[in-house]
């Protein structure tokens, strides 16, 4: 049997987007509640063909890309001048790693499924390229006037990225190349390589202009439905002199007894984001009887929840905390908190409340025996995912 091929992936997101309008780079600009880059990295380093991806970053966007892509298993290389450029150093940063197949991705189509992934690399069985192409619907004139001529629409189709090739006949290809082209087909046709189409998607529309942003977000967010999830925790007061809160190390008279760095408040808001998603409960995530679990900070429970959301395409849009205590005292740390929240789940500040609340000296918070946490997370989830 023949072994498969080794596939990679490159994604070039050197550009600065000025047809974008202001802000950021587009590419790393959220998008339903993620970076644009990260989606399109995301759909090609999940694939189970593909092996490798590079992404071929601008050199002043070191700091943002590595945000935009924490956890996704990609390679940074810087980019060049021109689209030609970057594509060209991606498949020069690929050569310790020897595809035998490459797909040729702009960072700013960030809806790629999986079915035009699949596509592409099966026509590869019997083409040196394969590239996603759609018909043209509109009426199309040549000129300025009505009076200008007609073009026949019926032999033109709208080429979109990735593009797949055989890796060495388009490397080969590119050095050889104009670095005017438009894309890595005609690169590939002027060097006389053989090149099919196969059928594109609409949602992989380029992000070329400010008014692709909503329409894309609304691609996106189409069909997700709000949830809201509550979770509780409580933890004793134990020996020590400090306690961990929603991802802040507070100093304080004792410490809070638990398996991990009992952060009260991160679990219940864990809870609370599983609860949303109906994925169980952090019990049954992370067992307290494995012993891996012993000490860990309870970041790693929170973002592995966010991970399971997001990647049912799902939506966090708010969590709010409310940790019930006597002491220690929370107001001084609660900026602090929010920020830690706000990172942990990629979110602006703005989507993380923390509050805090005694209970009159009643009760078990009340005599000063332990803390008490509850948290809600709404998320907005689809059950029809980009699959
Ligand atoms: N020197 C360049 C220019 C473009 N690109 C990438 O090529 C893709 C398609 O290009 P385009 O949509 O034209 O992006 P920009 O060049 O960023 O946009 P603009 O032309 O509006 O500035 C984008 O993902 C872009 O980041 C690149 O890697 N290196
Ligand atoms: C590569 C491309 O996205 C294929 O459709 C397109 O050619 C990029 O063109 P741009 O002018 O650089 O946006």
């Amino acid at each position: 049997m023949n072994e498969a091929p080794k596939v990679a992936a490159i994604v070039v997101a050197a550009g600065r987007g000025s047809r974008a309008g202001e802000g950021a780079p587009k590419q790393y600009r959220a998008l339903a509640g993620q970076p644009v880059i990260r989606r399109a990295i995301a759909a090609l380093a999940t694939h189970p063909r593909i092996g490798q991806v590079v992404a071929v970053i601008h050199p002043e966007d070191a700091a943002v890309f590595a945000d935009a892509v924490q956890g996704l298993d990609v390679v940074p290389v810087h980019g060049g001048a021109m689209r030609q450029d970057s594509v060209r150093r991606g498949l020069e940063a690929l050569a310790g790693f020897a595809p035998d197949l490459v797909l040729i991705h702009d960072a700013a189509r960030p809806l790629l499924s999986h079915d035009v992934i699949d596509r592409l690399l099966d026509a590869l069985t019997e083409n040196d390229g394969a590239v996603p192409a759609l018909p043209v619907v509109d009426s199309l004139r040549t000129g300025e006037t009505h009076a200008d001529g007609e073009v026949d629409r019926s032999r033109l189709k709208r080429v979109q990225t990735p593009q797949a090739f055989r890796y060495t006949a388009i490397r080969t290809a590119h050095a050889q190349s104009r670095s005017d082209a438009t894309d890595d087909v005609a690169v590939a046709l002027a060097a006389g390589l053989s090149v099919a189409f196969v059928e594109g998607d609409e949602r992989l529309a380029k992000l070329t202009y400010p008014a692709d942003f909503a329409r894309a977000e609304t691609l996106l967010t189409a069909g997700l439905i709000t949830r809201v999830g509550q979770g509780f925790d409580v933890h004793r007061f134990g020996p020590g002199d400090h306690v961990w809160l929603c991802g802040v190390q507070v100093s304080h008279s004792q410490g809070l007894i638990g398996h991990s760095d009992a952060d009260v408040g991160l679990h219940a808001l864990t809870d609370a984001l599983l609860g949303a998603a109906a994925m169980g409960d952090i019990g049954d995530h992370f067992p307290p009887s494995d012993p891996k679990w012993r000490g860990v900070p309870s970041n790693l429970f929170l973002t592995h929840a966010r991970d399971l959301i997001l990647a049912r395409g799902g939506i966090i849009d708010h969590v709010d905390v409310t940790l019930i205590c006597e002491t220690p005292k929370v107001g001084p740390h609660r900026d602090a908190m929010r920020q830690r929240v706000a990172s942990l789940l990629r979110l602006p500040v703005e989507g993380v409340s923390i509050k805090a609340t005694t209970t009159e000296k009643l009760g078990f918070t009340g005599r000063k025996e332990g803390i008490a946490a509850q948290a809600t997370a709404s998320v907005r989830l689809s059950t029809v995912e980009i699959k």
